[in-house]
């Protein structure tokens, strides 16, 4: 099976849903952020406050190339991923990319801050989304609302495979 990648807002389910899913496909996951907070012995917030964002971007496109050498793989990346149009055209050539979208207010509403640097002014996922929703659309080869259960956009996922 053809490596799949998950892209989106932080806090939309990426994670989540590519650990059930990868279950149900039985293929293996790698969660991009834990790679890197495996590989650098730090966690995300912590490489932000030390380095800055320009450093964490950049171990997360060597990270990307890492994790891309493999196939059966289900990859749920950081939401920052279409920042840089190389990890883009990279994730295209090698997966097919689900783009899950998840309600802002709900995201708000439910997501833990801590640990996720670019979330600590809640107003700041609302300007986030005005300048990357644009590209989550773009890249993605499937877009999948996440607004039931986790085992909904699952099984959203599983149909378009089959079908395609
Ligand atoms: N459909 C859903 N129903 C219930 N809870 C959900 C649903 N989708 C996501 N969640 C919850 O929202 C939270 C954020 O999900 P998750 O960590 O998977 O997001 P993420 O996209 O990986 O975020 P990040 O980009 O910050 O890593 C989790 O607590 C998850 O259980
Ligand atoms: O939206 C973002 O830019 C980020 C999301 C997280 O998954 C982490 O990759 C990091 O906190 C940056
Ligand atoms: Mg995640």
């Amino acid at each position: 099976m053809k490596n799949i990648s998950l892209i989106g807002m932080p806090g939309s389910g990426k994670t989540t849903i590519g650990r059930v899913l990868s279950k149900k496909l039985g293929m293996k996951f790698i969660d991009l952020d834990r790679y890197i907070e495996e590989k650098a012995q730090m966690k995300i917030t912590r490489i932000f406050e030390m380095y800055g964002e320009d450093y964490f971007r950049n171990i997360e496109s060597h990270s990307l190339l890492d994790v891309l050498d493999t196939e059966n793989t289900v990859i749920s990346t950081g939401g920052g991923i279409v920042t840089r149009e190389e990890n883009m055209i990279f994730l295209k050539k090698k997966t097919i990319i689900f783009y899950i979208k998840r309600d802002l207010d709900i995201i708000i509403n439910n997501v833990r801050f801590d640990n996720r640097p670019l979330l600590k002014d809640k107003n700041n996922l609302y300007k986030l989304f005005e300048k990357r929703s644009m590209l989550y659309e773009k890249y993605c080869d499937y877009a999948i609302v996440n607004d039931a259960s986790i085992y909904d956009a699952v099984d959203k996922i599983i149909k378009i495979l089959q079908e395609d």
